[in-house]
Parts: structure tokens; C-alpha cells; sequence
């Protein structure tokens, strides 16, 4: 009996948090480095679902980056990355669409679908689908730059950044109960394809939303100092600070790019946690400890626009 009475009073803590969130946007970013094991993979799906119908409205956005280097160098092709940036020949982008909008999307997609009962659908997406993401070739010098770094000499290729975000689709799934599941592809005028870091489409769909969160799940515990500790909240200063000093490189760049942009387009919270540890999300959501760094802004509440409810 002792038993099942703790067990009520843990479900009724989420009270609270379910009261908060109802109708609220998530964006989860998933990232490829955080699809490690079969048991995780499932568990992220599983706990989706459960957010999905407590009412709040979650769209996934997922990255890949480690499984399409593993299919590059499967046929001969070495992967390059200048600043978290994956140099993307013509070639490349081929298998950047196709481990992507193929394999990863739909597996993900499969993976929620099997969990989530009568009333709730995953929907696999890509840019490419109803035009979801306009792009065009990535301003490396504005971006490298606004991070505080200089811009590489190199062409990145068909590196991509998000011109537009096709809300009224994903506000349309949305309404429905359906919980979209996006491929970082986008598409250019002419019809070509951009490869855009998923955490950099992550921040744009957020934003385009008016997202109440977005919980970057990666592979380290959050974001680390100089000697290797986590830190709990991260402000813009710091942020630049650790940039400049090298600490913060590779793939955390765009996260911290992407984390410091969401906010200051009035998404009003962005965690960065460890995919690696079960039911991360659900630590994150519904204790008011949570895990991993939270990024700040340095703009008081009162200062942004509330998030929106569906
Ligand atoms: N200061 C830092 N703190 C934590 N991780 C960092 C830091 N700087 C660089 N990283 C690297 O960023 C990686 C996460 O980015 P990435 O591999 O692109 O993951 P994802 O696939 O989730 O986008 C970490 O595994 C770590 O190697
Ligand atoms: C331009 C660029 O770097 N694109 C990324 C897209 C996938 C991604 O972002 O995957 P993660 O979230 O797992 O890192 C890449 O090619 O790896």
C-alpha cells in the first residue's frame, strides 16, 4: 500500500508543471550523438508520448550528424567540420538527405508511433515537405562572426540557414494532436537542398512557434567550464567569454548559437541535458531542479512576449 501511495504522490507532482504547460509549445532537438542505444531511443519515444497527451504540444527537430559521418566514411569519404559546420559537397548532400530525411526520420517517426496509442501520430517531415523550411546557402561570415570568431576561409557548400519556417503547417499538426518530426533539410529557390545544423533549425521553428521551451538533447552532461564542470545557468557574457576562450567548440557552438537566438526571439526557456541519461526529458520537465544547463537571457520575463498556447 506504502508502495502505491508514493507512487500517486509522484504522479501528482507533475500537477503543477501539466498546469504550466498545457497547450505550450516544446521543441525538442534530438541530437544524433544522443541516439546512441536502442533502450535510450525508446524511452525518448516513450516519453514524447507522455508529454504529448498531458496537452503539451511537442515538436521534435533531430540532427544525425555521427550517422551521417558513418555512412561518409563508409564510402571513402572523410568528414570535415569547420566550427560544428559540416563542409557539404554535392555528394555529401546526397547522403546528408539520405541518412536524414530517410533512415533517421522515419525510424524516429516508427519509434513514437509505436508508443503512442489512438489519439496520437508522429508525422516525419522534411524541409522539403509543404516548403516546412525555405533556406539558402549559409552567411558564414555573419555567423561566425556574431559568435565572436572569425569566418573560415573555406566555401562550406550546401551548408544552409533557415529563411523561412512554414508555420501555419506545423501549427495545422499541431491543433490535430499530431507531433511533427523534422528533418534538418532545406529547400532553395531553385528546388536545391541545404544541409542546416539541426540545432540552428531547432531555434527557428521554436521561435516561429512562440515555443514556451526548447531541450537540446545531446551526449554531455550540459555545457562545461574550462575544467570540465557542468554549468547549471549559462548567461550571454559567459557564453561569449567561453567562445572566445575556446572551451565552449565543435558541435556546442551552434547549440549556443541557436540557445542564445531562441531567446532573444521570446522562446522563453532553452535547456541543454543529457540525452544519455533515461527519461532525461521528464527530469527536465517536471522537477523544478531539472538537469544540464540552462541558458539565460539577460532580459527580465516582464521584457518578452508570453509563449503561446495551441
Ligand atoms: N564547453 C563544452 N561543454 C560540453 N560539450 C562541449 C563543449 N565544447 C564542445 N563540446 C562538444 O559538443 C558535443 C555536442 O555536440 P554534437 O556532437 O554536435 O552533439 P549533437 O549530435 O547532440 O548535436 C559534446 O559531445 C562535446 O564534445
Ligand atoms: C551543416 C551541418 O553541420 N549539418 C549537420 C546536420 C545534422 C545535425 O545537425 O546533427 P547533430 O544534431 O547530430 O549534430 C551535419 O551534417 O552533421
Amino acid at each position: 500500500m506504502e508502495e502505491l501511495i508514493y507512487r500517486a504522490k509522484i504522479l501528482q507532482s507533475a500537477l503543477p508543471y501539466i498546469r504550466e504547460f498545457y497547450g505550450k509549445v516544446f521543441v525538442i532537438k534530438y541530437g544524433g550523438s544522443a541516439m546512441v542505444e536502442e533502450g535510450l531511443r525508446d524511452s525518448f519515444a516513450r516519453d514524447v508520448v507522455l508529454l504529448s497527451y498531458v496537452g503539451i504540444k511537442v515538436v521534435v527537430v533531430h540532427g544525425g550528424g555521427p550517422q551521417i559521418s558513418k555512412t561518409l566514411e563508409k564510402m571513402g569519404i572523410k568528414p570535415h567540420f569547420v566550427g560544428g559546420m559540416r563542409k557539404t559537397d554535392q555528394e555529401t548532400m546526397h547522403v546528408v538527405e539520405m541518412v536524414l530525411s530517410g533512415d533517421i526520420n522515419k525510424d524516429i517517426v516508427a519509434l513514437i508511433n509505436t508508443h503512442s496509442g489512438k489519439k496520437v501520430y508522429a508525422v516525419g517531415l522534411s524541409g522539403r515537405d509543404g516548403q516546412l523550411i525555405k533556406a539558402r546557402k549559409l552567411d558564414k561570415v555573419r555567423y561566425f562572426r556574431e559568435l565572436g570568431l572569425e569566418p573560415p576561409e573555406e566555401d562550406l557548400g550546401f551548408v544552409g540557414e533557415v529563411e523561412e519556417v512554414n508555420v501555419e503547417l506545423l501549427r495545422t499538426l499541431l491543433e490535430k494532436g499530431y507531433i511533427p518530426v523534422i528533418a534538418p533539410v532545406g529547400v532553395g529557390d531553385e528546388g536545391e537542398a541545404y544541409n542546416i545544423n539541426a540545432d540552428l533549425v531547432a531555434c527557428e521553428v521554436a521561435a516561429a512557434l512562440k515555443a514556451e521551451k526548447i531541450i537540446f538533447m545531446t551526449d554531455t552532461e550540459g555545457i562545461k567550464d574550462a575544467e570540465g564542470r557542468v554549468i547549471p545557468t549559462l548567461t550571454p557574457d559567459e557564453a561569449y567569454r567561453l567562445i572566445k576562450e575556446g572551451v565552449i567548440k565543435g558541435g556546442m557552438l551552434p547549440k549556443v548559437k541557436s540557445a542564445l537566438r531562441s531567446l532573444a526571439m521570446g522562446v522563453r526557456k532553452v535547456h541543454i541535458i543529457d540525452g544519455r541519461v533515461p527519461h532525461a526529458i521528464l527530469l527536465e520537465v517536471f522537477t523544478d531542479e531539472g538537469i544540464g544547463t540552462e541558458v539565460v537571457s539577460t532580459l527580465s520575463p516582464q521584457d518578452t512576449e508570453p509563449s503561446v498556447r495551441i
